[in-house]
């Protein structure tokens, strides 16, 4: 794991100022858009739909969490549902913070993607059998989370590491309680099967076991200079891919 380049937290920080700062000018829909996607695509390498099997399952559990960790996870389902698998969202808490969450939850209702909400809280799990899932989708912390969790995600993810050995678990950005320099260091956190790294591994993903979890890298929009600049190379990534496992 020693090979692969990660950044520290303060420069991952430095790194999504710049990249939305006034000279270069992303907006943070655009990088969520591509975050989310990169996400999607993920599960479409490590968990293909099967044409061939009509009865494979094909639900994608996403669980969203009150930060842009969340709004990652809310972009990746809508991109799943086009991609033919069956997501089902969890957002027990909305955020008013950023108003155009409010337009990613109508894309998921234009889309017929189903959302559970608050009010679902004594029957999520209803809806996260793993006879039907085939994969949970973590977006409900990455590189802001500060320990200790907080309910109702503390309780959430109790739930979902009783369910790491029966469902595959596919963390956006930081694994659901991990340090983002320090890794798994707080009592309650994931393991996950895949880890999707976006614009450059943090620090925590040394701390992921290669032989449990596979780790790919997306959000493939930075160019050589700007990569040189922070003091590494760019992502080799293949053709059009939004994803690279590395
Ligand atoms: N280039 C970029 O920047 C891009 C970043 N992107 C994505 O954004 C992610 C970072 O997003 P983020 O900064 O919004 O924070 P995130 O980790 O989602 O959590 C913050 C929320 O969690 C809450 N919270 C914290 N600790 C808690 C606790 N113990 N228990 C309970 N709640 C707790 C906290 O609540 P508060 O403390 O504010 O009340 C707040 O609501 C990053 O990892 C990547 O996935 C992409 O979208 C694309 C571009
Ligand atoms: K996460």
């Amino acid at each position: 794991m020693s090979s692969i380049k990660v950044v520290s937290s303060k420069l991952a920080a430095e790194i999504d100022q710049e990249l939305m700062g006034p000279q270069i000018g992303f907006t943070l829909q655009q990088l969520m858009e591509l975050a989310g996607f990169s996400v999607a695509q993920t599960i479409t390498h490590e968990f293909p739909i099967n044409k061939a099997n009509p009865n494979m399952k094909k639900n994608v559990f996403i669980i969203a969490g009150p930060g842009n960790n969340g709004g990652d996870g809310l972009v990746c389902a809508r991109h799943l549902k086009l991609f033919g698998y069956n997501p089902i969202v969890y957002y027990p808490r909305r955020t008013e913070k950023q108003p155009f969450y409010k337009q990613l939850i109508s894309q998921l209702d234009f889309f017929k993607v189903p959302i559970l909400s608050q009010d679902d809280s004594d029957n999520w799990l209803d809806y996260l059998k793993p006879e039907n899932t085939l994969c949970i989708v973590d977006a409900i912390f990455g590189f802001s989370f500060k320990p200790p969790m907080r309910e109702p995600f503390k309780s959430i993810v109790d739930h979902l590491i009783a369910l790491e050995d029966k469902v595959p678990i596919v963390a956006v950005d930081i694994p659901t309680g991990w340090d983002v320099d320090q890794g798994p260091i707080s009592e309650t956190f994931i393991t996950p099967k895949v880890l999707v790294s976006l614009t450059v591994p943090k620090p925590c993903s040394a701390f992921i076991n290669p032989k449990l979890t596979s780790h790919y890298v997306g959000g493939r929009f930075i160019s050589r200079e700007f990569a040189n600049k922070f003091g590494f190379e760019p992502f080799d990534y293949e053709g059009t891919d939004q994803v690279l496992k590395l």
